[in-house]
């Protein structure tokens, strides 16, 4: 059988003396939109940047395609890295460059493009997230939260990964933003074949673009005995659920913390 496309086994991650993930074990296989949800703090954006090689693990292994990533070569993981796109909380933009700065920015450093290839695709990539040609002169201070998100993921899709991780895509936007967002999270996947990992605390996100959704909890909060993941299957599924950690944070406010 194909070997899953990211897989994590028996995976720690502590800081200090801080554990955040324990023994954490989950594959996403190629195709797949996975979302992984969680209150605020229970590392979530901690096990994206495993997913990228961004941090390495205390314990355990990431594996992409079968290769654990830490046994790689520098230049092995570069490639890697190449092959996976990530829209950052508040989307990471260059405040000093323009729109059409951002969105050529990785590709200059990685493509031997000319300039014309290179306005193609920016161009390209600026129409599928939506946003108008005269926007590539703008500079992100000009930019709605909105915006700034599109273009992040302009920027993100003009290397044409493999792998999307998204980090908190819709929070802070509103509603109609949050949705226009969601779509384009699907949009962007039925243009190409793409693998997504969506770290989000909304649920009105989860339900839109989600096959398969993974809870975490706080590693802090658990027994020995307990699984850190507390659900990992489909959204129907997770209304179903009847552990009332999960109840409580598909019905109330992801943020607010559970009492158990
Ligand atoms: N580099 C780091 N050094 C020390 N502590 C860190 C580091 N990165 C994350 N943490 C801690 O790990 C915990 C989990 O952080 P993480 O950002 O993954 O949470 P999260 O679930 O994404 O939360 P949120 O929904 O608020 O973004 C937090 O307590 C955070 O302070």
């Amino acid at each position: 059988m194909e070997a899953p496309l990211l897989e994590l086994r028996n995976v720690d991650v502590s800081f200090g003396s801080q554990p955040i993930l324990r023994g954490i074990n989950l594959t996403i296989r190629s195709g797949e939109t996975v979302s992984i949800i969680g209150e605020s703090g229970c590392g979530k954006t901690v096990l994206l940047k495993l997913l990228v090689g961004l941090l390495q693990p205390s314990a355990g292994e990431i594996l992409f395609e079968g290769a654990d990533l830490g046994d790689l070569s520098t230049f092995k993981l570069g490639s890697i890295r190449r092959r996976i796109g990530f829209l950052f909380q508040g989307a990471a933009l260059f405040d000093s460059l323009t729109v059409y700065e951002n969105i050529a920015f990785g590709v200059r450093l990685l493509r031997k493009f000319d300039e014309k290839h290179i306005r193609e695709i920016v161009h390209l990539h600026l129409a599928e997230v939506g946003l108008p040609e005269n926007s590539v002169s703008k500079m992100p201070s000009e930019l709605s939260g909105g915006m700034k998100k599109r273009v992040g993921l302009a920027r993100a899709l003009a290397l044409n990964p493999d792998v999307m991780l998204y980090d908190e895509p819709t929070t802070g936007l509103d509603p109609i933003m949050t949705d226009v967002i969601n779509d384009l999270i699907l949009q962007t996947r039925a243009k190409r074949p793409l693998t997504s990992v969506v770290v989000t605390h909304e649920m009105r996100t989860v339900r839109k673009v989600a096959d398969r959704v993974l809870m975490l909890f706080p590693a802090s909060r658990l027994t020995d005995s307990e699984s850190q993941v507390l659900f990992d299957g489909s959204v129907a599924g997770l209304a179903d659920a009847s552990d009332p950690r999960i109840k409580q944070f598909i019905e109330g406010d992801a943020r607010v913390l559970v009492k158990t």
